[in-house]
């Protein structure tokens, strides 16, 4: 480095030449966070009494279902042949809803860690993973992880490993997160083998926010990895894609508790707070520039989060319809990806439509609502979003299926999605037979290893969400793995099914299907409803239709309940008692038309679970 650009750096900067950044990736549960946890006790970064097991996931739920949501970076420094190292661990999430964190995630290094358990072998997101690597151009180091079980089988994986990423399988490093062995060896090798990351530092600055996340005290901190220039405390930055403005109020390094530092260099990584308050103004994968000296193109790959799937939530309890919407703001601050707007459903009352990047997401969001706004809540069938031409060349996007027009329509679009599925070969013509009555296409198929397979099917978003992965994983004994990334649109042959009791429309069973599902899942839901609906005084039709042309119907027989059926003898009090009981139940009864029905029968009839329907039956 020339002693000029060495001027340019902030006095306390890192020069590049010592700095690593890289990332592990690895398939869900074959150790990632164990291993990042074994880097920071042998660096010393955390001392060993103050461990506890997955340090970097912060929040509960993580740290519960053991999967990582938010990334974040760490530095660590190493020594080496008497030289100071700064490595910048970036831990990226591992869940296929989060692909564009994970990618944004890799932008920000120059090298990935490819970790692979020894005893299970490569999985599909291990390969997804790799392939977005890939695409961003890093080093790949491959690793072989928990070489401590007796079920390893080191060998066999190296040579699919090398096979796959074209090295020879001694290159293959093996390591045991667990008790450390080979984690020091895995240390030296990053800093071998990453090139240190390159940058103009007398260039104005720019910086990729690859993560950023709402902290109660002191607003939103942003993660930023520094490609040009540098920045420093009290500076004004600009958001490059909003232009908005915003004061530097502190700026620094995560080691993994938050340090202040006097600037960031070139290819240096660290926080940044500016004041906002919610994550939207700081968004993955936005540059950062300076204000007075501002750069004129914003480092490539910037895209707004596109929330995929779409469902209904509303409390079980109508009064509770004020804290669901304070409690939906404050997750907003931490959650870019989560949009919802107000809906109400003659069905359900008033709740809210919620658009998130996948089922995952939806889930995690549900049960932090639960959990930490103490709601109960319930929530519709997820679906996609469609793209409605209508013949007129009006354009309509549908997020509610209750929503989905009606004639008229010249064309609709649905979101389809590439899979990778890994299986053992026995498999195989079960998952065919799965992925072809999903509408599925496949795109092709190699073999890791002589009884391993990877498939690659494109398939519909919509039966993803219909339950894809728990067939999946029920016809494979468990033993595939799936991975999907969307992959834009196709026409396809949709209608809209209506559940119509007593002639009216109950909008939260409406569906959106293929044309040859229809008649499937109109026998199905009417099916569903004649168990789950109380008899009432008079006979209720149950039909199923599109349109105006009904494609099922049940029936359910007329009788008023006798609640005093049992009991024989004059004990007032107790047939009072009955009668009381009687009318509570009425009230939590939602009237469509003048048909009751409990509410118990529609979390069950939404619900995908057949226990749920046992106990509404109950
Ligand atoms: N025997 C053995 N077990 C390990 C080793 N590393 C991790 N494990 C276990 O494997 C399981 C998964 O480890 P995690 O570190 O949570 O995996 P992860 O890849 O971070 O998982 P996600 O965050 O869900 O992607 C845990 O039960 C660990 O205790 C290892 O080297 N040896």
């Amino acid at each position: 480095m020339s002693p000029q650009a060495s001027q340019a750096l902030p006095p306390n900067a890192t020069p590049p030449a010592q700095i690593r950044n890289f990332c592990i990736i690895a398939h869900i549960d074959h150790g990632k966070s164990t291993l990042a946890d074994r880097m920071l006790q042998i660096t010393g970064v955390v001392e060993a009494r103050q461990m506890r097991a997955q340090y970097l996931d912060r929040m509960d739920i993580e740290r519960e279902r053991g999967i990582t949501i938010k990334s974040q970076a760490v530095r660590i420094p190493w020594e080496q042949d008497g030289q100071t190292y700064c490595l910048n661990m970036i831990d990226t999430p591992g869940h296929v809803d989060f692909t564009y964190e994970v990618s944004r995630s890799l932008a920000a290094c120059e090298g990935a860690v490819l970790l692979v358990d020894a005893a299970q072998g490569i999985e599909a997101q291990t390969l997804a993973n790799l392939y977005l690597a890939m695409e961003n151009n890093l080093t790949i180091i491959p690793v072989l992880n928990k070489i401590d079980l007796p079920a390893a089988q080191p060998e066999k994986y190296a040579e699919e490993i090398a096979r796959l990423i074209g090295c020879e399988p001694e290159d293959v490093l093996q390591v045991s997160g667990k008790t450390g062995a080979g984690v020091e060896e895995l240390i030296d090798e990053i800093v071998a083998k990453l090139p240190p990351p390159v940058g103009d530092p007398d260039a104005p600055a720019r910086a990729m926010i690859f993560d950023s996340v709402y902290d109660n005290y002191r607003g939103v901190v942003t993660y930023v990895r520094v490609v040009d220039g540098d920045l420093n405390p009290r500076e004004k930055i600009v958001m490059m894609s909003t232009r908005a403005t915003h004061e530097l109020l502190e700026i620094g390094v995560s080691s993994p508790e938050m340090h202040p530092s006097k600037g960031l260099g070139v290819g240096e990584v660290g926080y940044l707070i500016t004041g906002v308050k919610d994550v939207r103004q700081s968004k993955v994968g936005d540059t950062v520039t300076n204000a007075g000296k501002p750069a004129d193109t914003a480092i490539g790959g910037y895209k707004d989060p596109n929330p995929m799937v779409f469902s209904g939530l509303y409390p079980l309890d109508g009064s509770d319809y004020p804290t669901l919407r304070d409690a939906l703001d404050k997750l907003k601050l931490n959650d870019a990806a989560l949009v919802y707007e107000p809906e109400t459903s003659v069905a359900l009352g008033f709740g809210f439509r919620c658009g998130f990047l996948g089922l995952l997401h939806l889930e995690i969001v549900r049960e932090r609502l639960e959990r930490e706004f103490n709601l109960d809540l319930i929530s519709t069938q997820p679906n996609v979003v469609y793209e409605v031409t209508m013949d007129d060349g009006s354009e309509i996007i549908v997020t509610n299926p209750s929503e989905f027009p009606y004639g008229k329509v010249s064309e609709v679009r649905e979101p389809v999605v590439k899979a990778t599925i890994l299986a053992p070969s026995e498999f195989i013509g079960a998952i065919m037979e799965l992925c072809q009555s999903k509408r599925g296409q496949l795109g092709g198929m190699d073999y890791l290893s002589e009884d391993r397979v990877e498939l690659r099917y494109t398939l519909p978003l919509a039966e993803i969400v219909f339950g894809f992965f728990d067939q999946l994983k029920s016809k494979t004994r468990g033993y595939a793995s799936l991975d999907y990334q969307e992959s834009g649109d196709q026409v396809a042959d949709l209608v809209k099914v209506d559940i119509l009791l007593q002639g009216e429309a109950v909008d939260a069973f409406s569906a959106v299907v293929h044309k040859d599902r229809a008649y499937a899942y109109g026998n199905m839901m009417a099916g569903k409803l004649k168990e789950l609906i109380p008899r009432q005084q008079f006979e209720v039709p149950i039909q199923a239709a599109i349109g105006a042309r009904i494609i099922a119907r049940e029936t359910i027989r007329a009788i008023r309940k006798d609640v005093l059926a049992k009991c024989y003898g004059g004990d007032i009090s107790r047939k009072r008692k009955l009668l009381e009981k009687q009318k509570e139940g009425k009230k939590r009864m939602k009237n469509i038309g003048t048909v009751e029905v409990p509410q118990e029968a529609f979390i069950a009839a939404l619900s995908s679970d057949d226990d749920a329907v046992d106990k509404a039956k109950k």
